[in-house]
């Protein structure tokens, strides 16, 4: 056995294995020596010389607030050496890696079952106040039948102060109104990024893979119809003041991008992509939606306080939970056809495969990782290169990448280990639901350059802040 010394440091962890390597840090599977526990240890890249900068930071002071099924645990957090820890459960992979490999598209049972969890942790996340804004199949991440989101490193609350002036998500999940400059946005950007990941997992392709911002927005325009004034009309306004056109087309509508799809998913893949936010679904609705018919909701509330509940995915726990007439089963009976679930393909050949793309993506990138190019630049074309992974091997390269706050040159060496073992109790208490904040208005910045339909202007200089 082991003899620890320093009951809370970092050397009470046995690093096996790097399995992802994102912007800020680079995670590994590790063993606690002291319980035999397999954790995942997220090693921030950058230092941290005091403990209050770390508690500050996005990822810690959202996360820990967090204490859901569906979203990934922070169980410690270690400043050590001025190298910042995070200790969380560990996760087998993530949903890119399940896809890339695949040939076959995942059937709509496997779908279904995956997003009724992440709506669920949305849920109950957009109640809290807070929203996730960068959302992808690289942040979502499963363990058997689990899935859990995950990177709250651009982790918002809504009540705080627009303009989000440090927005950087990844471009082909990224809402119409962030791609537009907007800085009023709310948790209605994880709607879109949840629909764009739906279609992506029933067809394998992602929905609109642009290779700039102005494609981003031509892909869609591509797939649901250029905006008009009755679909949305402050988008209009938006695209006027950054003196943007949108490119006319009438788009192919999404049956026929999806032609295996039942009706059922391609509605709410619809109403999820709708330009206008306002019309976008809540997470809590979206839950009573006919596609997740035969799924049951249970309230966290009701959840974590009844014994004997399942531990398993909702969905696969509905009968046990009928049965214990615990769960509010929600019905929406608001689509008649019958569809029977299929294996999804993609029409149009305008859409490649997910693995494709993405590769293609990487030929763009800047090579230097610490020169990691941001769309908080003026040049709005950056494109995203999303993190390449394979499950149980090569280490994930992310590369949304953000400049990293510079910290000077002061370097102290500190001895001091700082365990925040309360964090898990913290994380427990409920916090009282925040009201949603109503809309603030946002400086917009207007433009010098006269927009073309295949060029949105540069953005704003943004910059993205480590500690908010
Ligand atoms: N708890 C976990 N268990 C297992 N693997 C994980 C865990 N957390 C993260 N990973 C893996 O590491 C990768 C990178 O993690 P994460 O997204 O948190 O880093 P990041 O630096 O914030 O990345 P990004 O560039 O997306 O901002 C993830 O895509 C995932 O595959």
């Amino acid at each position: 056995m082991f003899l620890i010394k320093c009951p809370f440091s970092f050397c009470r962890f046995k690093l096996i294995k790097e399995v992802g390597d994102g912007t800020f840090g680079s995670v590994w599977r590790a063993i606690n020596k002291q319980n035999g526990e397999v954790v995942a240890v997220k090693k921030m890249k950058r230092k941290y010389y005091s403990f209050e900068e770390c508690m500050s930071l996005r990822e810690v002071k959202s996360l820990r607030r967090m204490n859901h099924t569906n979203i990934v645990k922070l169980k410690e957090v270690i400043r050590e050496n001025d190298i910042l820890y995070f200790i969380m459960e560990y996760m087998e992979c993530n949903l890119y890696q399940l896809m890339k490999d695949r040939v076959k598209p995942f059937s709509e049972a496997e779908v279904r079952n995956w997003c009724f969890q992440i709506f669920q942790a949305l849920a109950y996340m957009h109640q809290r106040g807070y929203f996730h804004r960068d959302l992808k199949p690289e942040n979502l991440l499963v363990s058997k039948d689990v899935i859990k989101l995950a990177d709250f490193g651009l982790a918002r609350e809504v009540s705080s102060v627009p303009p989000y002036t440090e927005y950087v998500s990844t471009r082909w999940y990224r809402a119409p109104e962030v791609l537009l400059q907007s800085s009023i946005y709310d948790s209605a950007v994880d709607m879109w990024a949840m629909g764009a990941i739906m279609a992506e997992l029933l067809t394998l392709h992602p929905l609109f893979p642009g290779t700039s911002e102005a494609d981003e927005i031509l892909k869609i325009c591509n797939v649901i119809g250029s905006p008009d004034e009755q679909s949305w009309p402050q988008g209009l306004s938006l695209a006027e003041m950054i003196k943007y056109q949108f490119p006319q087309v009438r788009g192919s509508q999404l049956s026929e991008v999806m032609t295996s799809a039942s009706s059922e998913a391609i509605d709410l893949i619809s109403s999820l992509c709708s330009w206008d936010p306002c019309k976008r679904p809540k997470a809590a609705e979206v839950l009573q939606h006919t596609f997740f018919q035969g799924c049951t909701y249970v309230p966290t509330t009701v959840r974590t306080k009844v014994a004997g509940l399942p531990k398993t995915p909702p969905c696969v726990g509905v009968k046990r939970v009928s049965e214990l007439n615990i769960a509010r089963r929600y019905s929406t009976g608001t689509l008649s056809t019958n569809k029977p679930p299929s294996n999804t393909s993609i029409k149009s050949s305008g859409l490649s495969k997910t693995g494709v793309q993405r590769k293609l993506q990487m030929d763009h990138q800047v090579p230097l990782k610490s020169k990691r190019s941001t769309e908080n630049n003026n040049k709005l074309t950056t494109n995203r290169v999303p993190a390449r992974n394979s499950p149980g091997h090569p280490v994930l390269r992310h590369s949304r990448s953000l400049p990293e706050t510079g910290r000077g040159t002061v370097h102290k060496v500190s001895t001091i280990t700082e365990k925040l073992s309360h964090m898990s109790v913290t994380s427990r208490t409920r916090t009282t639901p925040k009201p949603t904040a109503p809309l603030l208005k946002a400086g917009h910045v207007k433009s010098e350059l006269i927009g073309k339909s295949d060029e949105i202007p540069p953005a704003k200089r943004l910059t993205r802040k480590l500690v908010s």
